[in-house]
């Protein structure tokens, strides 16, 4: 515990110029030490929890470095749980560094993510929330934010602690079971207990399915813009855009490497991808540039397939013909979405012979059209619910660890095994909502954790 306490210290804002600038310290004898420094000492050593006192900072040296307020926040009722002084100063980086340098003198640098290890080892926040911390913050679009904000105020640790208590009053069951067998007691419900390991399964498999939307929320949900050459599709990816990202030439073949860009629909992250026209004869560069379009469009929850809507005037065309063997392998057509586009160069009157969305980055109709089209496909238009969401990759593996002996209870049980092994598998299950939480850990998966943190937090 002596070790943890250690005096960390670090800034929590961006070095460059701002208003204010950020540094904090926890750990104990933070106060002290920052006391040592800051002309109002007695106030600050005498000051109670979750106050704020102005002052001038000092060098080593004596000299002033900056008109500073000072935050104070006691042990155990901080964000880490230790005392924890925040000095806001002025946001010029070079004082930053003077203060810091200062500091420094008597403490170490935090390393990534140590505040919130600090939090997390304290008992502030269990494993879970602690990687929420770092989810809201990387998060793309407001409904990322909203499900790591749900993580982090502890949604998702209140619905695991109650899959657990189920899963352990269960298992208990059993193992009186076993021990009434053993003493020629009569056997509880045997039908109770069934019923009850299916509605726990039924629980977890609800969670479980979550984690598709929580990928999409945290990878974002990925649109690919393809199509012969030169049917628009740069021109599509700056207007989405709504910046001159993709160059745009009447040159067909002009976009040969893919590009990576992303946006915010209703609130959800997208990552859209401008690709290289697909032709069947292409050069040596294109054929390279092809071969990726190919492999985005598997990864694509989403493809936008571009066709000219001059270029579709044979009313006997069938929608399959649109979507040519050579463009699109018939495996990816249930996911794609086929955009007519440069509709201003429709002949005035002329039938739009495919139902479908027209849209022209010249005049901009049917831009709306789309964008909404996309959402309704991606089922984007809907709030999420308010329970929790799987948004992280490791809980979902130890949630379908979790899940896989579950399921294997329920075999023994259906093949009448005996309760013990039933018994085992049920602390398995346990387990492995417990790694979820963080009740049993490693320090090389806290170091993995913490490490994609960044300083100061
Ligand atoms: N200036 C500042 N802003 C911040 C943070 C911070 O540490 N400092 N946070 C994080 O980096 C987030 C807020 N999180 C916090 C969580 C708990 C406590 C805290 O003092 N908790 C005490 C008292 C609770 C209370 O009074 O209700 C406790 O848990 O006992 C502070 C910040 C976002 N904004
Ligand atoms: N009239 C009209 N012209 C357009 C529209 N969209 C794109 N264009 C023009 O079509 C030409 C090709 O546009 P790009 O966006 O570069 O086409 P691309 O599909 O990215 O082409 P490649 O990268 O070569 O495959 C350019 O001259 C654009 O100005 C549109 O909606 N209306
Ligand atoms: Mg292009």
């Amino acid at each position: 515990m002596s070790k943890i306490s250690e005096v960390i210290c670090a800034p929590v804002t961006p070095l460059g110029f701002s208003a204010i600038a950020v540094i904090r310290l926890s750990g104990k004898g933070c106060i002290e030490l920052v006391a040592n420094h800051f002309s109002q000492s007695q106030k600050l050593l005498s000051s109670p929890s979750h106050n704020l006192i102005l002052g001038t900072f000092y060098a080593e040296t004596g000299e002033p470095i900056d008109e500073v307020l000072i935050s104070v926040f006691r042990e155990p009722h901080s964000y880490t749980g230790e005392d924890v002084i925040e000095i806001s100063c002025h946001g010029n980086p070079n004082l930053v560094n003077r203060i810091l340098q200062t500091l420094l003198l008597s403490c170490r640098l935090a390393k990534p993510g140590e505040f919130t290890l600090r939090a997390f080892l304290n008992g502030k926040m269990d494993l879970s929330q602690a990687e929420a911390v770092n989810d809201l913050i990387q998060a793309q679009a407001n409904q990322a934010e909203k499900a790591a904000l749900m993580q982090l105020k502890g949604f998702l640790s209140k619905y695991l602690q109650e899959l657990l208590a189920r899963i352990t009053e269960l298992r208990i069951r059993f193992e009186l079971a076993i021990d009434f067998a053993d003493q020629d007691l009569p056997l509880p419900d045997s039908n109770a207990l069934y019923q009850e390991l299916l509605d726990i399964i039924k629980t977890a498999e609800e969670l479980k399915s979550t984690g598709e939307q929580g990928r999409r929320l945290r990878e974002g949900i990925k649109i690919c813009l393809t199509g012969a050459p030169n049917v628009g599709k740069s021109s599509l990816f700056n207007a989405l855009l709504q910046q001159n990202r993709a160059i745009v030439t009447p040159h067909p073949g002009t976009t040969r490497d893919y590009l990576e860009e992303y946006l915010s629909l209703n609130g959800f992250p997208i990552v859209i991808y401008d690709t290289a026209g697909l032709r069947e004869f292409p050069d040596d560069i294109e054929k390279e540039g092809i071969t990726k379009s190919y492999e985005l469009m598997q990864e694509s929850d989403l493809i936008l397939y571009l066709v000219e809507a001059t270029t579709v005037t044979n009313p006997n065309l069938q929608f399959s013909d649109l979507l040519s063997p050579s463009s699109i392998p018939p495996d990816l057509h249930s996911k794609t979405l086929v955009v007519f586009s440069k509709a201003d160069l429709m002949q005035e009157n002329t039938p739009q012979i495919f139902p479908g969305i027209y849209c022209s980055v010249i005049t901009e109709n049917g831009l709306k059209d789309l964008t909404d089209a996309i959402s309704k496909r991606l089922m984007l238009n809907t709030e999420l619910p308010n329970k929790p969401i799987i948004i992280n990759n490791r809980h979902l593996v130890a949630l379908s660890k979790c899940l896989q002996s579950l399921h294997r209870a329920k075999q023994c049980l259906k093949e009448n095994q005996g309760y013990e092994f039933i018994a085992f598998e049920l602390i398995s299950a346990s387990n492995a909502l417990e790694e979820i939480l963080g009740v049993i850990t490693t320090d090389d998966l806290l170091d993995k954790i913490f490490s994609e943190f960044c300083i100061g937090k």
